[in-house]
């Protein structure tokens, strides 16, 4: 298979990048006024402005070409119609299903996945409409207060990264409480102060084995039959999962199992039963308005033209910086404090669906993949870590979010918020050359002398690429919405890296290893099969624990 590198619209952005890399953003927005309109576009709810990239009209169009030449329409077609693009592991890729609003059949091996999708969210619906009314009564009658959702990775992030974003539209029915760390400090948090016969726990795991979260079920099974007897088990833990045997196992009763398919993939799977904790906090009506915004989006992605593709875009972007621009790391900085959680999220969907080292024919990628992805809300960032995004000599492309309307509406927040999101945009953008900043030291009665004592460390490049995603406001159908534009991307980037991005057999290796280790901690005088350091490390841990 031929490698990207080889096609012609590959090869003309390498010379372009050449190119722009001498090139000053500022120079290319005084020179052309209209550069926000021919950089930006919109759908509904949502303005995507990405004009304070450092591309120009030629470099565009070579992006256009390399997605064309990569052949994104019929690959999204493939996923769309359930073709087993997941192909390491044989399997459909369609948590688009989960949110297809239109209901139009989608075929996986001949047969319609959508009678299973509307089945499952029915149950769902009828789950969750019980215990917000208090029709479904723990063991000695009284109505869930608390929901604890286990999960981890996929089955934890999405779930609570959307929680925490809709907080606001809760109407306290039910507390919910996430656990995903091993470490028993969470739970034991989490469980202090909760009464067993109030609370309903949902152990969410795709596979049902994985090591951390079943520890953590079984021991609030344990915490729970401390106050309950074994039968109440079923009114108190319910699971998502696809493995029925495995829960069976467990003690669950089928009934009080809901279940997902192969091809979900865990990282994408909260628009499944995984989402069943935001449908418990917030109402199924609230989870249903989620899935509609990211079906909009899904719709956007299948009809807008590339140029106006916001999805596709944001992946040729991430390419452009990455791969020819040399910047390996991306900043995720969400104005609203309702998105806390969303760089944590994306870390998981960009850099375990895309961080991997061969293409599709499994030969080394000749090229940077995707960038590290971290961050944290802009405000907090800006008394953090900005001094590196202004003035360290790496170049990080960030991507700014915010709403235009403000979920808690308090004097002046929201203006001083969004002032910051612009100002530092255009900071980064403009930067501060010496010139501007002798003028200002001069004006301000500074004498040469001081002035060059510091004029060096005063000077800002500038040149910093950055995205603004600006939203309506953060609800329930915008968080879809902003997840659904950020999964296409990471769809888009994969096929344009020539990346199988649905597998994650990364993180299997440091999964066996653990398990061996731990049967070892159990066992005294063991030869370990181990280098020095982690022989080492193991012991000390042993002789002092
Ligand atoms: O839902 P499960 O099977 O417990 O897996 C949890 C997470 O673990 C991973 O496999 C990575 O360790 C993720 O891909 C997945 O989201």
């Amino acid at each position: 298979m031929s490698c990207r590198s080889d096609l012609s619209s590959w090869q003309a952005l390498e010379q372009s990048a050449t190119k722009l890399k001498q090139q000053q953003l500022k120079t290319l927005f005084a020179k052309d006024t209209s550069r926000f309109a021919k950089f930006s576009c919109q759908m509904p709810g949502v303005l995507f402005d990405y004009s304070k990239q450092l591309i120009d009209e030629e470099s565009f169009s070579q992006l256009i070409a390399l997605a064309e030449q990569a052949d994104i329409a019929a690959w999204r077609d493939k996923m769309f119609s359930g073709e087993k693009i997941n192909f390491t592991e044989n399997r459909a890729v369609l948590h688009v299903a989960l949110r297809n609003r239109s209901n139009s059949a989608i075929f996986v091996d001949d047969n319609d996945v959508m009678p299973l999708v509307n089945r499952e969210l029915d149950k769902l619906k009828s789950f969750t409409q019980k215990v917000r009314s208090g029709e479904w009564v723990g063991h000695t009658g009284k109505p869930v207060k608390n929901v604890v959702a286990i999960g981890v990775g996929g089955s934890n992030l999405g779930p609570q990264m959307v929680t925490e974003a809709l907080s606001n539209y809760a109407d306290n029915t039910l507390n919910v409480h996430y656990v995903s760390n091993v470490d028993g400090v969470q739970l034991a948090t989490v469980l202090d102060g909760l009464q067993a016969e109030t609370t309903l726990f949902v152990v969410s795991s795709k596979t049902f084995t994985t090591s951390e979260t079943m520890t953590n079920a079984r021991s609030a099974v344990k915490w729970f039959l401390e106050y309950a007897p074994q039968d109440a088990i079923a009114k108190h833990f319910v699971a998502v999962s696809t493995n029925l045997e495995k829960t069976r196992e467990f003690g669950i009763a089928d009934d009080n199992v809901f279940t997902m398919w192969d091809w979900v993939g865990g990282r994408f799977s909260l628009w499944s039963a995984i989402g069943l904790p935001i449908a418990l906090y917030l109402g199924f009506d609230k989870f249903v308005e989620v899935l509609e915004g990211a079906f909009e989006v899904d719709e956007h992605f299948k009809a807008a033209s590339f140029e106006n593709n916001i999805p596709l875009i944001m992946a040729l972007l991430s390419v452009w910086n990455t791969s020819f621009l040399g910047h390996t790391a991306q900043a995720i900085l969400p104005y609203d404090q309702a998105l806390h959680m969303l760089p944590a999220y994306l870390q998981q969907g960009e850099m375990e669906s895309n961080g991997k080292h061969v293409t599709f024919t499994g030969e080394p990628v000749p090229y940077t993949t995707v960038p590290l992805i971290w961050g944290m809300t802009g405000i907090n960032g800006q008394h953090a870590f900005y001094q590196y995004l202004h003035q360290g000599n790496n170049i990080v492309p960030a991507d700014f979010i915010a709403s235009v309307k403000p979920q808690v509406v308090m004097d002046k927040h929201h203006d001083i918020l969004l002032s910051n999101f612009f100002a530092q945009t255009e900071a980064m953008m403009s930067g501060v050359d010496e010139l501007q900043i002798r003028a200002d030291l001069t004006a301000k009665g500074k004498t040469s002398t001081q002035i060059d004592a510091v004029i060096a460390h005063k000077i800002h490049q500038g040149n910093r690429p950055t995205t603004s995603i600006l939203l309506d406001t953060v609800d329930a159908k915008a968080v879809g919405r902003l997840i659904a534009m950020y999964e296409h991307k990471i769809f888009c980037q994969g096929i344009l890296l020539q990346i199988c991005s649905f597998d994650q057999w990364g993180v299997e290796l440091g999964k066996g290893l653990a398990s061996a280790i731990e049967a070892e901690l159990t066992q005294n005088d063991v030869n370990y099969p181990h280098d020095s350091s982690t022989a080492g490390l193991i012991s000390y841990y042993k002789n002092n624990r």
